[in-house]
């Protein structure tokens, strides 16, 4: 059976993470917050089962490489690939109350990113690629409709970071130092909900580095790109997907503006001496 038609895919990934988004709620709600590990094998393992069934129906012909899952390497063969991180911000989706947790839905094409959804679920929403104007742009969707999404441009004055609650990268502190303008470490869990936070405005940078795996950030470079953000790794570079290796250590989102400044800091820091 052929996979769905391309024009297709955009929606499907948002509908794909949206889903498993409310499977994890559920999940959440079922299980409860009084053992987090247990909580957390419950989310990683449910959205990765709901999201390899969804997939294995309804493009029975694409390869598939899941955080969760055991990596084949029929997909370093194949034109398709959905690269997915059923839950992203783990740690995140086991503590009551946080909304800082997502579901990445990647689509990779020959060579490159072709669509992309993270779904926030305890955010109500799910950001995401579509067609449109013969290109790709973003939407944000939820309870109030889609709405189309594009990369703020960062106030001239304060510059908001979003860092890793638990490993944020050692060097952004010195950079935060050494910006001639006023920095702020914004901690947010989960990739997606970080590099959503760029998109919607609530922060207006992403940096990080020191690891991190291709199901981490796919989904939402693809998004990033789509509603304008500069999205590359550290050192200014593409970051490519569906490498035999699947680590993908480093990656800096931010509005275009905000590019130059970031990556020149981030060489300077990281050309001086370690103490
Ligand atoms: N140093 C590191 N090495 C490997 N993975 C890392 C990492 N730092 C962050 N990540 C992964 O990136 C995602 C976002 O992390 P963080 O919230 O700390 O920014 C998490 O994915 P998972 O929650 O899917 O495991 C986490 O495991
Ligand atoms: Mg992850």
């Amino acid at each position: 059976m052929a996979s769905i038609s391309r024009s297709d895919d955009h929606a499907l990934a948002a509908e794909l993470a949206t889903a498993a988004g409310e499977v994890l709620l559920g999940i959440r709600a079922r299980v409860g917050h009084a053992d987090g590990k247990a909580l957390k094998n419950a989310g990683d393992q449910g959205s990765h089962e709901f999201l390899m069934a969804a997939l294995a129906e309804r493009c029975p012909g694409d390869a598939v490489l899941s955080e969760e899952g055991k990596d084949d390497a029929a997909r370093l063969r194949a034109e398709r690939v959905w690269i997915v991180d059923p839950l992203d911000g783990t740690r995140e989706f086991s503590e009551e109350g946080r909304t800082d947790w997502a579901v990445h839905v990647a689509l990779w094409e020959r060579g490159r990113l072709v669509a992309g959804a993270v779904a926030l679920p305890a955010q109500g929403r799910t950001l995401h690629t579509t067609a449109a104007d013969g290109g790709v742009r973003a939407v944000v969707g939820g309870a109030a409709g889609r709405q189309p999404l594009t990369v703020p441009a960062p106030q001239p004055d304060l510059l908001r970071i979003a860092v890793s609650r638990t490993r944020p990268p050692q060097f952004v502190q010195s950079l935060a130092e050494r910006l001639e303008t006023k920095v702020e470490l914004v901690p947010i869990g989960s990739a997606g909900a970080k590099i959503s936070a760029v998109l919607l405005g609530d922060v207006d940078a992403y940096v990080h580095a020191g690891g991190q795996y291709e199901w981490d950030n796919a989904a939402p470079v693809a998004v990033a790109k789509a509603a304008g953000a500069h999205a590359t790794r550290i050192d200014g570079s593409e970051p490519t997907y569906n490498r035999p290796d699947p680590m993908l250590p480093d990656i800096l989102v931010c509005h275009p503006a905000s590019a130059p400044m970031l990556l020149a800091g981030i060489r300077d820091v990281k050309q001086e001496p370690q103490g």
